[in-house]
């Protein structure tokens, strides 16, 4: 669905009020302009939803992620999670919303590997030192305990990284995202690396954190069927969002991609 604005077409995710993520003509260029890695582009997420962002290679997926996440500063635009405008803080401030608020998930997914699984979770919050006991007082390694049980490694909290699976690991670092309660998850290619079973296990992850946590997941990828685990898909080409699609399947949405890869224009 889409609603006019001077510049483009906006994409309005359903259940947008009071969104838990806002983009407002956000857009990303490279050597001194010469290079427009987005355009400026206008989103908003509801919260409680799971959003895939889908696209060709190159058509500005993992820079809308970058700059909505407060990892890259757009060149114009501004970027609220949870209505807080992340441009006008300090460092500092953005560090400790990244920190509390903002849950990562990439690909590759950065445990540190001399840190037990337990203390990888924990990671975000001894990072926050004071403010790390939870909301009843419990401690770190109590909230990191829960964050791993949930997404069913409780028995290995004194394993190292590397005593476990790619998908164990993905899982590992699912709990680390959720262990600070973030308002929003970004994933960057989440499955990219890992077989179907084991994809399907991580997205059912992402979504019970969507339907059962309340959190907003936005999720960059390729695959159609990941896109299907999604509440809704918008599709990026050429640095512009040209196509948005409420509860997508794997069949329509690689339509779309196929028409994207074609022309680069949405049909
Ligand atoms: N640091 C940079 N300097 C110059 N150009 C860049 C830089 N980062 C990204 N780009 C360009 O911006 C465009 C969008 O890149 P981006 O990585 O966001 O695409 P993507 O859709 O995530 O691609 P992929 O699916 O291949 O990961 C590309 O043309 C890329 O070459």
């Amino acid at each position: 669905m889409f609603r006019r604005r001077g510049r483009a077409q906006v994409p309005v995710v359903a259940g947008a009020e009071g969104g838990a993520l806002a983009l407002d003509g956000v857009g990303r260029t490279y050597r001194g302009g010469d290079v427009v890695a987005l355009h400026p582009t206008d989103l908003v997420v509801g919260r409680g939803r799971f959003v895939a962002v889908m696209g060709p290679s190159g058509s500005g997926k993992s820079t809308l992620l970058q700059c909505a996440a407060g990892l890259d500063r757009p060149t114009c635009g501004t970027v609220r999670v949870e209505g807080v405008e992340i441009g006008e803080l300090s460092e500092a401030a953005l560090t400790r919303l990244r920190r509390e608020r903002i849950g990562f998930v990439f690909q590759a997914h950065n445990l540190v590997p001399s840190l037990s699984v337990a203390e990888n979770v924990a990671l975000p919050l001894m990072l926050g030192g004071a403010d790390a006991a939870g909301p009843t007082g419990e401690g770190t390694a109590a909230r990191a305990a829960v964050a791993l049980a949930a997404v069913g490694l409780g028995d290995r909290t004194t394993d190292i990284p590397a005593e476990l699976s790619g998908g164990q690991q993905q899982r590992v670092a699912i709990a680390r995202a959720l262990v600070t309660d973030p308002a929003v998850i970004f994933a960057d290619e989440p499955t990219g690396a890992l077989d179907p079973s084991t994809a399907h296990d991580v997205l059912a992850l992402l979504r019970q954190a969507v339907d059962h946590g309340g959190h907003t997941v936005v999720m960059v990828t390729h695959d159609p069927t990941a896109a299907a685990w999604c509440d809704e898909a918008v599709f990026l080409t050429q640095g512009r969002l040209v196509a948005a699609m409420d509860r997508p399947d794997a069949g329509r949405v690689h339509a779309v991609m196929r028409r994207l890869g074609r022309r680069g224009v949405a049909a």
